[in-house]
């Protein structure tokens, strides 16, 4: 491990328009190196009212630098794990590809369909002589997602300004970083697909490959590109909504990260991930390379230390 763990159970990863939290002390930025090179940005540890410690992390760097396709997501997700983080909390600026789903409107995805092409490591074990199947039926962590469920409605309700929370959905994740075609966006919603990002994945996959809990808050900025009648979708259609997104996500946060620590903490909603790799790796062989377990450890001390 790179760092020193002090009981930082929880990460967040901000995504665009969500480069900081609100309500917290800020007490020291880590740049831990992994295997997998430096994450993002260097990671804030900050603490809540209480004390207990929350680390953040900026997907695409403090200064928005880093296009979706080249978020070095596996030091980020080993980053975290190196620090102690048991579950992350992930916010994304999605498109919606349903009229019910309005810019503005916060989304707890349940499902994925990957559309990334190919050109980000989406695997601990690629390039590694060791072979790992995990589990990815269901890309979020489901307990993790209920329990997310009533604590964000209650924000969204009180706070919310008339953002309306929709649940159990599919989100596209895209390779950018140009918008989808009229075309895609209306297969996307023939696919079955309600949402649409660029940065899901290969996040949620690691995340299950280093047995953490994960969970997506997905915020609505635009309608795509279905539309018949509406402009395709720009960046500017995006940011109009970011800011106000951005900071409901931040009160979001702020009301639930201290309950979310004491239900890391306790485990019951992590209890699917923590074991999930015993039987997704392949039995060790004799042609595994000791580095390339060793490498392995670094996410996953139980099997390969
Ligand atoms: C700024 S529009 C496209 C960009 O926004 C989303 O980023 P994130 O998921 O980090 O909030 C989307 O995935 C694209 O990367
Ligand atoms: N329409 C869209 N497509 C992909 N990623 C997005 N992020 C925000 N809006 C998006």
């Amino acid at each position: 491990m790179a760092e020193s763990t002090s009981n930082v159970l929880i990460g967040v990863i901000g995504g665009s328009g969500l480069y900081h939290l609100d309500n917290l002390t800020f007490i020291k930025h880590v740049n831990p190196e992994t295997p997998w090179g430096f994450p993002s940005s260097p990671i804030a540890i900050s603490s809540l009212p209480s004390g207990t410690q929350i680390a953040f992390l900026a997907r695409h760097g403090q200064g928005h630098t880093i296009n979706p396709s080249a978020v070095p997501t596996r030091a980020n997700i080993a980053a975290l794990k190196s620090l102690g983080v048991r579950a992350i909390l992930a916010f994304s600026a999605v498109g919606s590809l349903r009229e019910e789903i309005a810019p503005g409107d916060f989304v707890l995805p349940s499902q994925i369909i990957d559309r990334t092409k190919g050109v980000r490591p989406a695997s601990f074990f690629e390039g590694t002589s060791v072979v790992a199947h995990a589990g990815f039926g269901d890309p979020f962590s489901n307990k993790f997602v209920q329990w997310l469920e009533k604590r964000v409605q209650g924000v969204l309700e009180t706070q919310g300004n008339g953002a309306k929370l929709h649940t159990g959905r599919c989100i596209v994740c895209m390779e950018g970083p140009q918008f989808s075609t009229r075309a895609e966006s209306k297969m996307y919603r023939a696919w079955g697909g309600d949402i649409i990002n660029m940065s899901v994945l290969p996040e949620a996959k690691l995340a299950r490959e280093a047995e953490l809990g994960y969970a997506l808050i997905a915020t609505a900025t635009d309608y795509d590109s279905w539309r018949e009648d509406e402009s395709a979708v720009t960046a500017a259609d995006v940011f109009k909504t970011l800011q106000t997104n951005a900071t409901l996500s931040r009160t979001v946060a702020a009301t639930i990260l201290e309950e979310l620590h004491e239900a890391a903490e306790e485990g019951h909603i992590l209890t699917e991930e923590v074991g999930s790799m015993k039987f997704a790796i392949m039995p060790r062989s004799e042609k595994q390379k000791d580095e390339d377990r060793q490498k392995l450890a670094f996410i996953l001390p139980t099997y390969f230390s």
